[in-house]
């Protein structure tokens, strides 16, 4: 049987993370992770952790300037020792509160040139990783949320992952996106399983709960259990209100 985790990046957005992470417990999630955490202390995290006994999965890298539009930074050309902080700076909060994956956000870019450089940044998160066990994650997103997204597609996302050669290095398949950009979800979730570090899931296209829309996750959770996949999937999507409200699914779907 499935069983989940809490994206605290758009669950729970009304209470501190350390709050959010008490009430996901309380909601029957097994498992928590989130966006950005930086601004929240890792002890209070950690101590919210220890109390409820949830791990945390995982959280991004940061994304540069969000203002001006950023979305990461370990693809663009001449941001290199940025994109080593940034990497760095996910390490470090990652081994404070004990989360299991870091997800290297590329940013927007494209290009030979980008390709490289976010194999660059790749190859070092992976061994500074690997110095506590945590997994590198690279999640392909939606050409429609995400245009100028430098990696779109699970294919690039493979082929990055083949000349990369880390076993750290895992796919982040996020059913939402690839639902949006590629289609097919049950069938690319068996094919890439062996490299698949993690998954999330939201309804397609409106990226709410999972009872809605057009991809019917009864299904998808139902083939994922089936192949044998037993780590917790990530709830990330966006509930408009109170989280609380929109949790049917977590009995209705399974
Ligand atoms: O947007 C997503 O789907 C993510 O999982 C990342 O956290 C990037 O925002
Ligand atoms: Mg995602």
């Amino acid at each position: 049987m499935p069983v989940f985790s809490a994206n605290l990046g758009f669950l729970w957005t009304d209470k501190s993370l350390p709050e959010a992470i008490l009430a996901a417990h309380a909601a029957g999630f097994v498992a928590v992770e989130c966006h950005w955490p930086y601004e929240t202390p890792p002890e209070d995290v950690a101590a919210a952790l220890k109390e409820t006994g949830l791990p945390m999965l995982g959280l991004n890298t940061v994304r540069g300037d969000v203002a001006g539009g950023e979305n990461g930074l370990s693809a663009l050309p001449g941001r290199e020792n940025e994109a080593r902080a940034a990497i760095d700076q996910a390490l470090e909060y990652a081994t404070a509160v004990g989360a299991t994956s870091v997800h290297v956000m590329a940013g927007n870019a494209s290009g030979a040139v980008a390709h490289s450089t976010f194999v660059g940044s790749l190859v070092y998160a992976c061994a500074q990783a690997a110095k506590n066990d945590i997994t590198i994650l690279i999640e392909p997103l939606n050409r429609n949320d995400a245009p100028d997204y430098f990696l779109r597609t699970t294919d690039q996302a493979v082929a990055i992952m083949d000349e990369v050669k880390a076993s750290n290095l895992k796919l982040m398949f996020d059913c939402y996106h690839v639902g949006r950009n590629e289609g097919d979800v049950v069938t690319r979730f068996k094919a890439l399983q062996p490299v698949i570090g993690h998954v999330q899931f939201a309804s397609v296209p409106t990226r709410g709960a999972p009872d809605q829309g057009e991809l019917n996750y009864a299904f998808v959770f139902r083939k994922i259990d089936a192949a044998g996949w037993v780590k917790p999937l990530g709830a990330e999507y966006k509930p408009g209100g109170s989280t609380e409200a929109t949790l049917g699914w977590m009995s209705s779907l399974v």
